[in-house]
């Protein structure tokens, strides 16, 4: 696979770029911190993790099983260190540009580690930085806004957009953090994905035994059975995970990373969620 210019010259006015957004629903996949990084080690990644997980995106573009990816990832030992550091969360802010240059440039720093990796392998993979488009509304939980015209520009250009776990400006707060789960649900229902997967350590939602829950369609069933995660997070782990993903259409999948290459051919995968 080569990068989309072969097949296309680039948009070069509004009716080509409205046509190129037109497209098939894209599959959106988060590829979680957890899986990519090395969590209690700061920035360190799971370089073989990440390895293996690029070679099934490759494989499943090269194979046509998925024609529009966009990818999210998290922030793993990257950003969720940087960012309790300086008691930032999704819900605790900052106004030292400081503290929102180190959360950002280490996710920065992963973003560029999964870019490399994905292009190594022909995946026609471009970054899209939260902190430069999003801003959340005032008070905890305030809606986010995330302008999707690029995304969805470049998904039709034929490029694989790369979003990642970030800063983003918050009313009354200062910077926030936005997490990748709630970027993979502003994309989702933004761009009407077709499927959404959340590959993380774990191979699937896990009730009490610790067994694979098959389905959830409800938060309260499951509640009891989800935690925190297990290393440094401020974005809330499984819990708010499973709560972002119950609120979307399309059908999602939270599965480890034995579930990536079955969820990118169309397979179930782990844990369904809808
Ligand atoms: N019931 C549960 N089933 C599965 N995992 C659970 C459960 N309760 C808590 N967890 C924790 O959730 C973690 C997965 O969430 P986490 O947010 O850490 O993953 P991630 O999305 O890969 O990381 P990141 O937030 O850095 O992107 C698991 O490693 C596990 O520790
Ligand atoms: C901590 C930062 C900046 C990213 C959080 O994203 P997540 O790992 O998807 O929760």
């Amino acid at each position: 696979m080569t990068g989309p210019g072969a097949a296309r010259g680039g948009a070069d006015d509004a009716d080509d770029a409205a046509d190129s957004e037109a497209g098939a629903p894209p599959v959106v996949l988060k590829l979680g911190g957890s899986l990519i990084t090395e969590k209690d080690r700061p920035e360190t990644l799971d370089g073989d993790a990440l390895d293996a997980a690029c070679d099934a995106v490759a494989d499943a573009l090269a194979a046509g099983d998925v024609d529009r990816l966009a990818v999210v990832h998290g922030g793993g030992s990257f950003g969720h260190h940087h960012a309790s550091e300086h008691g930032v969360s999704t819900t605790a802010g900052t106004r030292d540009a400081d503290a929102v240059a180190a959360v950002h440039g280490a996710m920065k720093r992963l973003n560029a580690h999964v870019l490399d990796r994905l292009r190594e392998r022909g995946v026609p993979a471009v970054p899209v930085h939260p902190l430069s488009l999003a801003a959340r509304a005032a008070g905890t939980g305030g809606d986010l806004d995330l302008p999707l015209g690029s995304t969805a520009t470049l998904l039709g250009e034929g490029f694989v957009p790369v979003l990642h776990g970030d800063g983003v400006a918050t009313a009354g707060d200062g910077v926030t953090v936005v997490s990748g789960d709630e970027l993979v649900v502003e994309l989702a229902a933004g761009l009407g994905a077709r499927r959404v997967g959340v590959c993380s350590t774990v191979p699937g939602v896990l009730d009490g035994d610790g067994d694979v829950i098959d389905a959830i369609d409800e938060f309260e069933a499951v509640a009891d059975a989800l935690g925190a995660s297990d290393a440094t997070d401020v974005s809330g782990g499984m819990a708010a995970k499973v709560r972002e993903l119950l609120a979307l259409d399309a059908p999602a999948h939270v599965f480890g990373a034995e579930g990536l290459a079955p969820f990118l051919r169309g397979e179930d995968a782990g844990t369904r969620i809808d």
